[in-house]
């Protein structure tokens, strides 16, 4: 499981090894310039040709860079520091200058000139605008963003803002991409605490953060701006233990752990059975889909119950084990490949039939997913929906209309700059568990979704997000067997709703990664890689 924390966390955590002396800092500047060094030897460049731009801000993030800089100077590596402040962390000014990294001065916020220190860092010559920095921008071969970290307040502004613009157009313009950008802690203009993105940030290849994950890295659209994130824990584990964190991601071994692997005193009927009402004449293959990964996901029947024969035939064409036949099930999903008003017809009676059946039973109704064409005819009242463990799986266009037709007007654009906060506005709302699909996928439910659960203590923070898949996922049909997934794990498991979905969500990212790494992957490829994927993940357990 990784925790994502906020500032408070992070300092509450710091402070007590700061106070005991820990050279928190010293510690965190090696991490850097360790992965300075991966990135040069990664792009092939001899240590004697090496040159890094490191940007630093005031505060300790600066401080950070400019060990880091030192560090690499002492290897022989070419330095240039870039101030972003007149003031910057002196300790950490005077290490960089002792090991010969060149110091250049942006000028205070809005004024235009530059100027470089001398060796002795006291003599400032005026040189102009653009000339001494932008030239070995252009000439390094990594770029180290330590403007501003955890203590930034609100988006970039001043000299910062003024050089990302710079080093964007700068990027841009070239046609050699051999260049790597290295955030420390964050990339500049982030905050540690959410995901919104308030001003210019330079995008990064990499992310070194310090102590532990922030929250601002796992969450959209900010995290998509980090690269890939490492932690440099920096010995603090046991203090970040303490602290309550604002967001949670589950890790392959946490899905191996949850996941409802049959005993041997099982049968078809204890292992769960789905029901799946999809699929259309519109779209047909939605049915075989969503079937075809509830099957291979496991669980112990699989009914599709959508009473329109062709689309059955071919569910049976592809998966004989289908059963067609109306019974009871503890989960249903509804709602894949359907999209017209006779459909939300179908789907209301079949919910009526499979709840009477439980009802004349006397077991609980089943737990319900709804997808696509079913996502309008989710009751209105939230706690009909909290009770019946209902989670609902939208992308963004689709929780904007959900929202607006229940009185909470918003539109794409604004659920995809803040997904975390509309996602738990939809949770609050609907009383549903809601999976926000996107190339991260987050997670919310309703605080009673994560109670009990067979004293498991994951996913009490409320808001989970995978970043599982590839771009190659975004493709029509991935979304019919992500609800297969879900709905197979409804059937047969009763932990929380939204670790049961963050769980689907990550091994339909690896399904889909398992059946072809790196390259392109249809829906019906990452069906069939289910049983192989989970297999692997269940190693772990
Ligand atoms: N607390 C600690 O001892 C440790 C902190 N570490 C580093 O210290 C950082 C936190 O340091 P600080 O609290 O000093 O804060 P930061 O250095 O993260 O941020 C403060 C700096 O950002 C500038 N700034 C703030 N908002 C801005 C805006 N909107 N536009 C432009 N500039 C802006 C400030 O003027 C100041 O220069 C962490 O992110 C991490 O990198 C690490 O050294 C590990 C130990
Ligand atoms: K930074």
């Amino acid at each position: 499981m990784i925790r994502g924390y906020g500032r408070q966390a992070v300092q509450a955590a710091e402070g007590p090894a700061l106070s005991a002396g820990r050279p928190l800092m010293r510690w965190a500047a090696g991490g850097v310039a360790a992965a300075v060094r991966g990135e040069l030897d990664g792009l092939g460049v001899p240590r004697s040709k090496a040159r890094v731009l490191v940007l630093v801000g005031g505060g300790n993030n600066g401080g950070d860079g400019l060990f880091a800089a030192g560090l690499l100077a002492e290897r022989g590596v070419v330095v240039s520091a870039l101030l972003v402040r007149e003031q910057v962390h002196a300790d950490g000014l005077a290490f960089a200058r002792r090991h010969g990294v060149r110091i250049l001065v942006h000028a205070p916020d809005g004024a235009p000139a530059l100027r470089e220190e001398d060796s002795a860092g006291e003599a400032h010559s005026p040189i102009p605008d653009g000339v001494a920095w932008v030239r070995e921008a252009s000439l390094a071969q990594v770029w180290v963003d330590a403007m501003a970290g955890i203590g930034v307040r609100g988006g970039l502004r001043g000299a910062s803002a003024a050089v990302v613009g710079v080093l964007d157009r700068l990027r841009q313009g070239q046609v050699r991409p051999a260049r790597r950008v290295i955030a420390v802690d964050t990339p500049s203009g982030l905050s540690a605490d959410g995901g919104v993105v308030s001003g210019p940030v330079l995008r990064a290849d990499r992310t070194v953060t310090m102590g532990a994950m922030k929250a601002g890295l796992l969450l959209p659209p900010a995290a998509g701006l980090a690269g890939r994130v490492e932690v440099l824990e920096l010995g603090l584990e046991p203090e970040f233990a303490a602290q309550a964190a604002l967001v949670e991601r589950l890790e392959a071994a946490d899905v191996a752990r949850l996941w409802p692997v049959p005993g041997p005193g099982d049968h078809k009927y204890t292992r769960g059975v789905l029901g799946v009402v999809a699929g259309s004449g519109t779209y047909p293959g939605a049915a075989v889909l969503t079937v075809g990964a509830a099957l291979r996901t496991g669980c112990g029947m699989v009914r599709y119950l959508s009473k329109d024969g062709a689309v059955a035939d071919r569910v049976l064409d592809h998966y004989p084990e289908t059963v067609t036949t109306p019974g009871r099930v503890q989960a249903l999903v509804l709602g894949p490949g359907l999209s017209d008003e006779r459909d939300q017809d179908r789907v209301r009676e079949r919910l009526a039939e499979v709840d009477e059946l439980a009802d004349a039973a006397g077991t609980p109704p089943p737990a319900l997913v709804y997808d696509a064409g079913a996502l309008s005819v989710l009751p209105q009242d939230p706690q009909v929906n909290r009770r019946r463990r209902a989670v609902l799986t939208p992308h963004a266009g689709e929780l904007a209309e959900l929202l607006s037709a229940r009185g909470t007007p918003v539109d794409r654009a604004r659920v995809e700059a803040d997904p975390a906060r509309w996602v738990r506005i939809a949770v609050e709302v609907t009383g549903a568990t809601v999976l926000l699909k996107g190339a991260v996928t987050l997670i919310a439910g309703p605080s009673q979704a994560f109670d009990g659960g067979k004293g498991i203590r994951t996913g009490e923070v409320g808001l989970l997000s995978q970043a599982d898949g590839s771009p190659w996922l975004a493709t029509a049909g991935s979304g019919d067997v992500l609800a297969g997934i879900l709905g197979a794990l409804l059937a047969t498991s009763e932990a929380p709703v939204p670790l049961l979905a963050a769980m689907a969500a990550l091994v339909h990212g690896r399904a889909a990664h398992w059946a072809n790494p790196g390259g392109p992957v249809t829906p019906s490829d990452f069906v069939r890689a289910l049983p192989g994927t989970l297999a692997q993940v269940l190693t772990l357990r």
